[in-house]
C-alpha cells in the first residue's frame, strides 16, 4: 500500500520522536518507522539501563563502605543480579512506553513498525508499505562493532546490549575495550560483586584526554580491585576449558586473561548498512556514517541524518541537539549549525569524570598562551565531607583573551558541577565572570570561582 507523508521519520532515538513533535505540530504530515525499541539504544540499551545499574552498584558499594562513615559494618552480602536487572527494566520499559504512547498518539503522526529501505530518494519500503515523501530524516543510529579480532568466532561473548540481561553474576568478566561502556561496565559488575579485568590496546585509559585525567580514573578503578591490562597488542580470543581467555600479547604469552564471561567493548557502528543507501543516491563513508553538511543534510536534497548515524557526535545530547539544529534551520528560518555546539561529555564512573572544551594537552599541542587552575577534591570541602576525595577539577584560561578553553572536572558531582562552566564558555565568558559569581556552600561548584581565581601560567605549571 502507497502512504504519502509531508516528512518521513527513520528510527525513534534521540532526535526522530522530538523532530515528529516539532513537525507535526507545525502542521506537516510524518510518516514515522522504527523497527524495534521506541528510544533507541539511550533509551533502551545505553544511557537508562546503564545509569540505573550504576546506581544500583554504587548503593551495594555505599553499603561496603559503612564503617568509614561511622556505621556498623552491613556484613558480607551477595548481589542478586536478578533483582537489580529488574529494577533497572521497570526504569527503561516506564520511558519506552511514554515515549511510543507519545508517538502513537500524536496527531499527524503514523508510526509504521518494520525496517525502512530506499526505494528512490523520495520513497522508502516497510514490509508492504511504501512511503513517499518530500523530506526525509534518518536517526537510524547504530549498534556494538564487532572487530574481526583473531578467535572471535570460537567463543561465545557479550555486547553493551546483551549484557544487560544477565540474570546471574559473572565471577570473572574480561571487558575487551577501555572507552566509556568499557570503563563503566567495569566498575558497575566490579562493585555488584565480579572479578573485573579489561583488556585495552592503548598504553593508557583515555587517550584522548589528559594523562592527569587517565591516571586518576585509572586509580579510581584499581582501587577497587579491578586489574588493567593496557598496552594490550595483538589481542586474540580463545575459549579453553569452556572458559573465554583474551590473549593480550603477540609473543606466546603466559599472562593471558581467563574468565567467565568476556564483553566487547570496542566501539560502536552505524545501522546505515540495510538501508539501501544507493536507490537514494546516497553513499556511507568508510565507516559507515553519512556525511552531513552544518545543517544535517545529506548529499541528497531532501535527506537529512541525524545522531549517531552522521559520525558528527556519539551522545545523547548531540543527537539532541541535532532536532534542535534541524528543527529550528526548517521551522524558524534560523541558520543553525553543528560547529556551534560544544564538546561536551561525561563517562559515569563514580565519581564520574566530565568535561567541556579543549584539553591541556590539546591548549599546548595548539601554543595557545595559556593558564591553568587545578585543584585536587582532597581540598574541595564537600568531597571530603563525602568522603570521595578521588579526582581534581582543572580549567584552563587563554592567558590573553581570559575566556574559558577548557575544563575537566574528575571527582564527586562532577558531571553536575561542569555545567556552569558549560554555559560560562557557551556565553563567551572569561574567568574573571566566574571569579566574581557567588556559588552555593557547600558544593563541589562553589570552588570552581576558586580554580579559577589561582590561574598560573601553563608552561610552568606542574602536572
Ligand atoms: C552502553 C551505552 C551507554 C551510553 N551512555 C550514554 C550516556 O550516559 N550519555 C550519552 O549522552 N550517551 C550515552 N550513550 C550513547 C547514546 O546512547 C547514543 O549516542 C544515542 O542513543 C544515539 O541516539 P540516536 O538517536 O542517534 O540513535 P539510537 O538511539 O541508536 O536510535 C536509532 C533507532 O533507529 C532504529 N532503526 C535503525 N535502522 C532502522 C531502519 N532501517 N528502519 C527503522 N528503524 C531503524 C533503531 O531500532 C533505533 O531505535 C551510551 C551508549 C551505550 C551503548
Ligand atoms: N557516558 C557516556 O556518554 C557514554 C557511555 C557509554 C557509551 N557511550 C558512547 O557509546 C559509544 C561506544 O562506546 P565504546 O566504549 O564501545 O567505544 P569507544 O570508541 O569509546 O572505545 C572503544 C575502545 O575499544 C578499543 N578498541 C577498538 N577497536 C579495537 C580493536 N580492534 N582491538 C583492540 N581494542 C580496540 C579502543 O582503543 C577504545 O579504547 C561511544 O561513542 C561512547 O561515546 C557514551
Amino acid at each position: 500500500m502507497n502512504h504519502s507523508f509531508d516528512a518521513l521519520i527513520i528510527g525513534a532515538g534521540q532526535a526522530g520522536p522530538s523532530l515528529a513533535g516539532r513537525l507535526t505540530a507545525a502542521g506537516w504530515t510524518v510518516g514515522f518507522v522504527e523497527r524495534k525499541n521506541f528510544g533507541g539504544t539511550c533509551v533502551n540499551t545505553g544511557c537508562t539501563p546503564t545509569k540505573a545499574m550504576i546506581a544500583s552498584a554504587k548503593a551495594a558499594h555505599t553499603l561496603r563502605q559503612a564503617t568509614n562513615y561511622g556505621l556498623p559494618p552491613a556484613g558480607d552480602f551477595t548481589v542478586d543480579l536478578a533483582q537489580v536487572v529488574a529494577r533497572k527494566d521497570a526504569i527503561v520499559a516506564a520511558s519506552r512506553a511514554s515515549l511510543e504512547k507519545w508517538l502513537t498518539q500524536m496527531p499527524g503522526c503514523t508510526v509504521f513498525r518494520g525496517t525502512a529501505r530506499f526505494l528512490s530518494p523520495t520513497t522508502m519500503q516497510v514490509d508492504d508499505a511504501v512511503l513517499e515523501a518530500k523530506h526525509i530524516f534518518l536517526n537510524v543510529g547504530g549498534r556494538p562493532a564487532i572487530p574481526a579480532l583473531p578467535g572471535i568466532d570460537q567463543l561465545p561473548f557479550l555486547t553493551s546490549s546483551t549484557i544487560l540481561a544477565l540474570e546471574e553474576l559473572p565471577t570473572h568478566l574480561i571487558i575487551v575495550g577501555a572507552g566509556a561502556v568499557g570503563l563503566e561496565f567495569a566498575q558497575l559488575f566490579r562493585r555488584l560483586g565480579s572479578q573485573v579485568t579489561i583488556v585495552e590496546r592503548s598504553p593508557r585509559l583515555l587517550p584522548h584526554d589528559d594523562e592527569d585525567v587517565a591516571a586518576a580514573v585509572a586509580d579510581i578503578l584499581t582501587s577497587e580491585g579491578i586489574t588493567l591490562r593496557l598496552g594490550a597488542e595483538c589481542i586474540s580470543m580463545a575459549l579453553e576449558d569452556g572458559q573465554p581467555v583474551v590473549h593480550v600479547s603477540c609473543e606466546e604469552d603466559p599472562s593471558s586473561s581467563r574468565g567467565s564471561h568476556l564483553l566487547l567493548a570496542m566501539g560502536r557502528q552505524p545501522n546505515t548498512d540495510d538501508l539501501d543507501l544507493a536507490k537514494a543516491g546516497l553513499q556511507a563513508d568508510a565507516r559507515g556514517y553519512l556525511p552531513v553538511d552544518e545543517e544535517l543534510r545529506t548529499t541528497v536534497p531532501g535527506i537529512w541524518a541525524l545522531g549517531d548515524c552522521n559520525g558528527r557526535g556519539a551522545f545523547t545530547h548531540t543527537a539532541y541537539n541535532d532536532f534542535e539544529i534541524v528543527a529550528a534551520n526548517l521551522l524558524n528560518h534560523e541558520q543553525r549549525r553543528v560547529s556551534d555546539r560544544l564538546p561536551v561529555s561525561a563517562i559515569y564512573v563514580d565519581p564520574p569524570f566530565a568535561k567541556v572544551g579543549l584539553t591541556e594537552a590539546e591548549v599546548r599541542a595548539a601554543g595557545t598562551p595559556a593558564l591553568i587552575g587545578k585543584r585536587p577534591m582532597t581540598k574541595v570541602g564537600r568531597a571530603v565531607e563525602k568522603g570521595e576525595t578521588k579526582g581534581f577539577i582543572k580549567v584552563l584560561v587563554h592567558a590573553e583573551t581570559d575566556q574559558i578553553l577548557g575544563a575537566s572536572i574528575v571527582g564527586v558531582g562532577g558531571d553536575e558541577a561542569i555545567h556552569c562552566i558549560i554555559t560560562a564558555k557557551y556565553a563567551q565568558q572569561t574567568a574573571a565572570f566566574m571569579r566574581r559569581n557567588v556559588f552555593i556552600h557547600p558544593t563541589v561548584s562553589e570552588l570552581i570561582p576558586t580554580v579559577f581565581g589561582e590561574l598560573k601560567p601553563l608552561e610552568t605549571a606542574v602536572q
